[in-house]
């Protein structure tokens, strides 16, 4: 069966990515900081596919590279990798930010999808033809908001970064996507209101927004496409989501 390597898979995109690859028979690599939800994962999934899980924060590049250099044979030949693991930080305006998050969205966001791709980019030139990367952006990297400031950045670099790859990874068979959804309730509200349970209820409630199943459809139909074909961006978007007119502020 094959192999997906799928970061944050803790929770929301990344968890419900884990059940339909697992619904298909692939084998997984399960990563994510909560140790006790990639345990509970294993017991849920386990009987179905096998799973590897490694708690890991995909921020230290030194382990990062360490737990996919030590991979053993038997899940060494890696056919999809799903860069999922990120967040936002703070609401408020870049001018009233503390610096701490933007280092976080930048050390997570970037940094680390940098430092899995770059120890598991042997791994996937060695699968070959078939295998893809699978980049999870965001509306946010396209389009500017209030308060997106550095997390739409990052997201921007996700994009630039996986059309990038696709230049290089040319004639290795490796396909690259980036996925890019916009409003989706899964633990991302929580986590960049710092735990405030209300503000996550008031963003999704009666918007409709997009299921972390949903995402994880999209994310299993790039990567299951026959392998002549590279889907380089996907956008996703509620169809209760869409853009605001120019903002003009009048003297
Ligand atoms: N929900 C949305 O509206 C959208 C989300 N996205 C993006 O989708 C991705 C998944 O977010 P979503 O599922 O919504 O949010 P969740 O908060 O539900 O999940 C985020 C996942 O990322 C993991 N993670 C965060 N930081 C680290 C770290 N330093 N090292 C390892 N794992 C980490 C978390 O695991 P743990 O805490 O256990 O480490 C968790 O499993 C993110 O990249 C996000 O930016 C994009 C567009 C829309
Ligand atoms: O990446 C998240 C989508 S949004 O909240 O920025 O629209």
């Amino acid at each position: 069966m094959p192999i997906a390597l799928i970061t944050g898979a803790t929770s929301g995109f990344g968890r419900a990515t884990a059940y339909r690859f697992a619904e298909a028979g692939w084998s997984l690599i399960l990563t994510g900081r909560r140790s006790e939800r990639l345990k509970a994962l294993e017991s849920e999934l386990g009987t179905k596919v096998d799973i590897l899980t490694l708690t890991l924060d995909v921020r230290d590049a030194e382990a990062v590279k360490a737990a996919i250099d030590g991979l053993d044979a038997r899940w060494r030949e890696i056919t999809c990798l799903v860069n999922n693991a990120g967040l936002a930080l703070a609401l408020e305006p870049a001018q009233r930010v503390d610096l701490n998050d933007w280092h976080t969205m930048i050390d997570t966001n970037i940094t680390g999808l940098v430092n899995v791709t770059h120890a598991a980019l042997p791994l996937l030139i060695a699968t070959g033809k078939g295998a893809s990367i699978v980049n999870i952006g965001s509306v946010a990297g396209s389009y500017p908001y209030p308060g997106s400031h550095v997390y739409g950045a990052t997201k921007a670099f996700v994009q630039q970064f996986s059309y990038n790859l696709r230049c290089d990874l040319k004639g290795s068979g490796v396909r690259v996507t980036d996925v890019a959804p916009g409003l989706a309730e899964t633990e991302f509200m929580l986590v960049r209101s710092k735990g405030d349970q209300e503000a996550s209820k008031a963003l999704y409630d009666g918007a409709n927004p997009l299921q972390a199943e949903d995402i994880a459809a999209q994310v299993f139909y790039v990567a299951t496409l026959p392998e002549h074909i590279n889907i380089n961006r996907l956008e996703i978007m509620p169809t209760s989501q869409s853009w605001s007119p120019f903002s003009i502020e009048r003297e």
